[in-house]
């Protein structure tokens, strides 16, 4: 009823319900549903109380749980808590409760001036309890750590906005923005795992001779967080692990890279570290914590890696590539684009890439709250971007999401560098640490020649990027879809995983990324037990990247079969085509389906037939709402 009265007002932000506390516990997601409300008075009936030991009255569990829940998420604009029923005269816990505790109370007397009136106010005994309890909310937090994470960094008026995605790749990170990055622990520990996990394997397939730390006595300028450093490398280059850092902002993935070389014991001497980070901004922090801490050690360019080539065959064959180039949607900061141009200059028999891959997921979602504001908005294409929540004002239909597609890194269809490239002479070259700048024709490592400059239309407007689904859902609860929920799964190594799956994060307080909103314009109403078809598609036509989505939704009718006896004696079942086709052209069902239907008319006393519902536009088309420039 509230949900037809909403829409009846066209969801009018002067709009807000008020709810009642429950009798008996409710299912949890019937309190969640309620959570994207705009509740303004939550009403808590004195007949909710109960006594507890010492006859003072309280709530039980169940209604501490929601009051604390409703008070915190909403804690920037929290309901009204309205108690109510003190008074009654029928209520026996209030009578019992008078005589034992308030008459000797004087202080507690429950009266208030209203006007120059006396007003009782009834027993004081439950407005201390709720007092009570909001002060006990505040240790007995009900959020998700990604809800604390993005209440605690939103202040008003920025609560409850829709947010367009970063571009790290097109635009310069603000050293705020890396700030609130740099607080996701657990993220760089899961880098850290997977770095670990990485070089171990590596070292085993052919970099024993890493194990062990340099025996130079090491001085305090060249004191990397405890690595041993002498500051020069009689290796040759054939040695040297190569790693690089793509998009390292202000350091933490290369503390972390720092970190897992100790952890392991392995000589810094054979490991050569570039990297490569296009915000010229934040090569002032770079730079200086080179020197502090990685004795110069890593090799830092300042360039968008994208338009990046080895100036010569040293700075290539790189055995891990580590980023962190990842958006809510996982692709939306172009991981594949900006990743792909480096594959050429792994080295093609051993490299690692972490994250190895990156998987989207969608999910339908109900957000009465994100399209009013869409609503409310100016925006021509407002209904054809991609949004990030900052609060988490949704609830979804389906307790499953929808797998979409993806990524590998390297990408198997980006080919290998060539195999036994001979080097030119103008290639090699002698580097700082090197005492031998010699490197044989029998290397796997190719030159910089091999690999043009990165350009995207050369890719033949990078095909292998798009990518295009069409998949279902079965919702089990009603509800109206406002939009689609994106996020995405990304293995960093091996089963070392993150995920900003808002119903289940991997690691649980990863609070990184919320997830994306694809709105739909006109909202698609489903009853209980549909399904949803989701169509979603990545294109780029060589210059940019968008995102396209549509949703079609189903029920499934279970019809009878009437069967008519000819003269001829042959059965006839023209009644039930006769049906078949009425769905087909009226309700817009579709003829594949039903070819199906009919073929098993004649085994059965009654079919099921697949009925379209509703269906929304295809939003975006060709970029045309939003677009990510390459
Ligand atoms: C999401 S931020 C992560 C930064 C850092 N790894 C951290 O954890 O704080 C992505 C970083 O990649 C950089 N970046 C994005 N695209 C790039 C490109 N094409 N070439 C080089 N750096 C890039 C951005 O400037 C940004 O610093």
């Amino acid at each position: 009823m509230w949900n037809t009265i909403r829409i009846q007002c066209n969801y009018s932000s002067n709009l807000t319900v008020s709810l009642g506390s429950p009798k008996q516990s409710i299912p949890e997601y019937v309190v969640n549903r309620w959570l994207i409300e705009p509740i303004q008075f939550y009403l808590i009936s004195a007949s909710r109380f109960i006594p507890n030991s010492k006859n003072y009255p309280v709530l039980n569990k169940f209604n501490q749980l929601i009051i604390w829940k409703y008070i915190q998420r909403k804690c920037h604009n929290p309901p009204i808590l309205l108690l109510h029923g003190v008074d009654k005269k029928d209520n026996e816990l209030v009578t019992k409760l008078r005589s034992v505790a308030l008459k000797h109370t004087d202080s507690e007397t429950g009266m208030i001036n209203v006007d120059g009136n006396e007003v009782y106010l009834g027993d004081l005994s439950y407005v201390n309890y709720l007092r009570h309890l909001l002060n006990s909310s505040l240790y007995n937090n009900q959020l998700t750590p990604v809800e604390n994470f993005a209440l605690n960094n939103t202040k008003p008026p920025f609560v409850d906005t829709l947010q367009s995605p970063l571009e790290p790749h097109a635009y310069n990170v603000s050293n705020t923005m890396y700030k609130v990055f740099e607080q996701d622990k657990v993220k760089y520990d899961c880098y850290e795992r997977a770095i670990i996990s990485a070089l171990m394997d590596l070292v085993a397939s052919g970099f024993q001779h890493l194990k062990g730390t340099a025996t130079t006595p090491k001085t305090s300028k060249d004191n990397m967080n405890g690595i041993e450093y002498s500051g020069s490398s009689p290796l040759s280059q054939r040695d040297i692990l190569k790693i690089m850092v793509v998009g390292p902002g202000r350091g933490p993935l290369i503390e972390k890279l720092f970190n897992a070389i100790r952890f392991l014991n392995l000589n810094i001497h054979k490991i050569q570290i570039t990297a490569i980070e296009k915000n010229s901004n934040v090569m002032i922090y770079l730079n200086q914590r080179n020197e502090e801490f990685w004795a110069n050690k890593v090799h830092i360019v300042n360039e968008d890696v994208r338009f990046w080539r080895p100036s010569n065959s040293n700075e290539q064959g790189f055995h891990l590539v580590v980023s962190e180039l990842l958006g809510s949607f996982g692709c939306n900061e172009l991981a594949p684009e900006v990743l792909a141009g480096l594959s050429k200059y792994r080295d093609p028999s051993l490299c690692v890439f972490i994250p190895q891959n990156l998987t989207t997921y969608i999910s339908p979602i109900i957000s009465p709250a994100i399209y009013r504001k869409l609503l409310d908005s100016n925006d021509p294409n407002k209904f054809n971007k991609l949004y990030i929540p900052t609060v988490e004002t949704f609830d979804t239909p389906s307790s499953k999401a929808a797998k979409l597609w993806t990524f590998d890194f390297p990408s198997p269809t980006v080919p290998l560098p060539t195999q036994n490239a001979t080097l030119p002479s103008t290639s090699v070259s002698t580097t700082s640490n090197s005492t031998s700048n010699t490197i044989t024709t029998n290397t796997t490592v190719a030159t910089a020649q091999d690999f043009p400059l990165y350009s995207y239309s050369r890719l033949g407007s990078n095909r292998d990027n798009k990518r295009q689904v069409q998949t279902t859902l079965k919702c089990r609860r009603k509800g109206t879809i406002h939009g689609l929920l994106g996020f995405f799964t990304a293995v960093l190594y091996k089963s070392i995983v993150i995920s900003n799956n808002p119903q289940q994060p991997v690691p649980a307080n990863l609070i990184s990324w919320l997830p994306c909103f694809f709105p739909l314009d006109t909202p698609i109403t489903l009853t209980d037990d549909q399904e949803l078809s989701i169509f979603m598609k990545r294109d780029t036509d060589g210059a940019r990247v968008w995102y396209e989505w549509s949703l079609e939704c189903f029920i499934y009718l279970v019809l009878p079969l009437e069967k008519t006896v000819s003269r001829n004696g042959s059965i006839n079942n023209n009644a039930a085509l006769a049906n078949l086709s009425a769905l087909n052209g009226g309700v817009g069902g579709r003829s594949s389906y039903h070819d199906d239907v009919a073929s098993n008319l004649f085994d059965q006393e009654e079919y099921q037939v697949r009925v379209r519902t509703d269906v929304s536009k295809v939003h975006n088309v060709n970029g045309n709402g939003f677009s990510f420039s390459l």
